[in-house]
C-alpha cells in the first residue's frame, strides 16, 4: 500500500441514535421453500433472525473463531445518489429483492445472520432533493452499532451511494481505531466524480476528502475499471489519489488473485464494496449501468470468497441492484448468492 492511512474511529461525522433509533421495516418478508423444520432442511428464511442488540450481543458472546462471527444485514433503501447522478431509478427496491432472492437458498452456514432492516431514503425532485446525506448518517449509525456489538456486518443497497454510508459507519465504529483499513471496490466505474452533493458517482472522493481532512491517504483499490465508461479526468482523478485499479479486459482469477493479496498484504481490514455493474450484462442486466464487457461472475465469487477468508474483512456491501431492470430475477439471484459466498 501507499501512504498511510490508520482509521481512528474519528470520521467526518457523529449523530445520536445509533441502532435505538426505529429502522423501517423490511417491505418484502423472508419467505422460501419449507422442506422441514429441521437443520438438514434449513434455507435462508428459516435461519435468519431479527437483530434487537440483545440478541446480537448473546450470539457475539457464543461464537468461536472467524467463520462464526454472526452477521447482520443492513438495508439502505436508496436511489437518490442515482437519481442525482442522472442514472436510471429503481435501485431502491434492491434491498427487499437481495432477500427476496436469499429467502429460498439452502442455509450452509456456520454463523447466525440477523437482519436490521432498512434504512430509506425519500427519491426526490430536482427542485425538492430527497435527504441522501440524512439516510446515509442514519445508516452509519446504526451500521457502527452492530460492528461495535462485534458483528460482520452486510449493507444491502442502494445505489452506490450506499458506499458513502457505510464509510461513515466504519469511521464512526471503534473497531477501525488505529487499524489500515482498505476499500476494494469491484466495480465499472471509478465513482470519484467532483459534484457540488452526494451522488451515487462520487462516494469515493467523499471518502477521499474526508481521509485527507484528517491527514490521511484513502487506501483505495477497484477491480473491474472499464475503460470507455470512465472519462481522462476520472482515470487523472485516480491516479492524483494513487488508486490502485485492474482493467475489466485483464481481470481473470490470476490477475484479480495478486492484485487482492497485494492491497490486502498491508491492511489490518477490509471494507468490500460489489457495485453489480462489474459483471457482464447478460449476467447482470438489473442495473443502472449494465457493462459491455464486465469481469466474469467466477472470477468475483472467487474474489469474494479469496477476502472472505482472509480473516480481514470488516464490512460489506452490495450495490446498484435495480430489480426495475431485472430480466427473471437473475442479477437478485446473483447479488443473492455473492451475500451467501461472503458469509460462507
Ligand atoms: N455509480 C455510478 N457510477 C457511474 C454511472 C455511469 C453511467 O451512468 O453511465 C458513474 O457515475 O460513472
Ligand atoms: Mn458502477
Ligand atoms: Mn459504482
Amino acid at each position: 500500500m501507499k501512504g498511510g492511512g490508520h482509521w481512528r474511529g474519528s470520521g467526518p461525522m457523529r449523530c445520536a441514535g445509533r441502532m435505538s433509533e426505529p429502522l423501517d421495516i423490511p417491505r418484502v418478508p423472508w419467505s422460501g421453500r419449507n422442506d422441514g423444520d429441521s437443520a438438514e432442511h434449513r434455507r435462508w428464511w428459516q435461519a435468519v433472525r431479527p437483530y434487537s442488540p440483545e440478541a446480537l450481543s448473546a450470539a457475539v458472546a457464543a461464537h468461536d473463531g472467524e467463520r462464526s462471527r454472526p452477521a447482520v444485514l443492513l438495508g439502505f433503501r436508496s436511489e437518490e445518489g442515482v437519481r442525482r447522478n442522472k442514472g436510471r431509478l429503481g435501485a431502491a427496491e434492491g434491498p427487499g429483492a437481495i432477500r427476496a432472492a436469499l429467502g429460498p437458498l439452502a442455509f450452509h452456514l456456520d454463523r447466525e445472520v440477523f437482519d436490521a432492516g432498512d434504512v430509506a431514503v425519500a427519491t426526490g425532485r430536482d427542485e425538492v432533493p430527497g435527504d441522501l446525506e440524512g439516510g446515509q448518517e442514519r445508516f452509519g449509525s446504526a451500521l457502527a452499532a452492530a460492528l461495535d456489538a462485534g458483528a460482520l456486518t452486510v449493507g444491502l443497497g442502494g445505489g452506490h451511494e450506499t458506499a458513502y454510508a457505510s464509510y461513515l459507519g466504519l469511521t464512526e465504529s471503534e473497531r477501525t481505531g488505529g487499524a489500515r483499513v482498505g476499500v476494494l471496490n469491484l466495480d465499472a466505474h471509478f465513482d470519484l466524480r467532483s459534484e457540488d452533493r452526494a451522488t451515487s458517482g462520487t462516494p469515493f472522493l467523499q471518502m477521499a476528502r474526508a481521509e485527507a481532512a484528517e491527514g490521511r491517504e484513502l487506501q483505495y483499490a477497484v477491480l473491474g475499471i472499464s475503460t470507455p465508461n470512465n472519462t481522462r479526468a476520472l482515470f487523472e482523478r485516480a491516479d492524483e489519489l494513487r488508486v490502485r485499479y485492474l482493467l475489466d479486459e485483464y481481470t481473470t482469477w490470476e490477475t484479480a488473485e495478486s492484485f487482492v493479496e497485494d492491497f490486502l498484504a498491508d491492511l489490518d481490514a477490509l471494507y468490500l464494496t460489489i457495485d453489480l455493474d462489474v459483471l457482464p450484462a447478460p449476467v447482470a442486466p438489473g442495473v443502472s449501468a449494465p457493462a459491455a464487457v464486465g469481469v466474469p461472475l467466477e472470477v468475483i465469487i472467487a474474489v469474494v470468497r479469496r477476502i472472505a477468508a482472509s480473516g480481514k474483512l470488516l464490512h460489506a456491501d452490495i450495490a446498484e441492484l435495480n430489480p426495475a431492470f431485472d430480466v427473471d430475477g437473475r442479477t437478485a439471484r446473483v447479488a443473492a448468492r455473492l451475500v451467501d459466498t461472503l458469509l460462507g
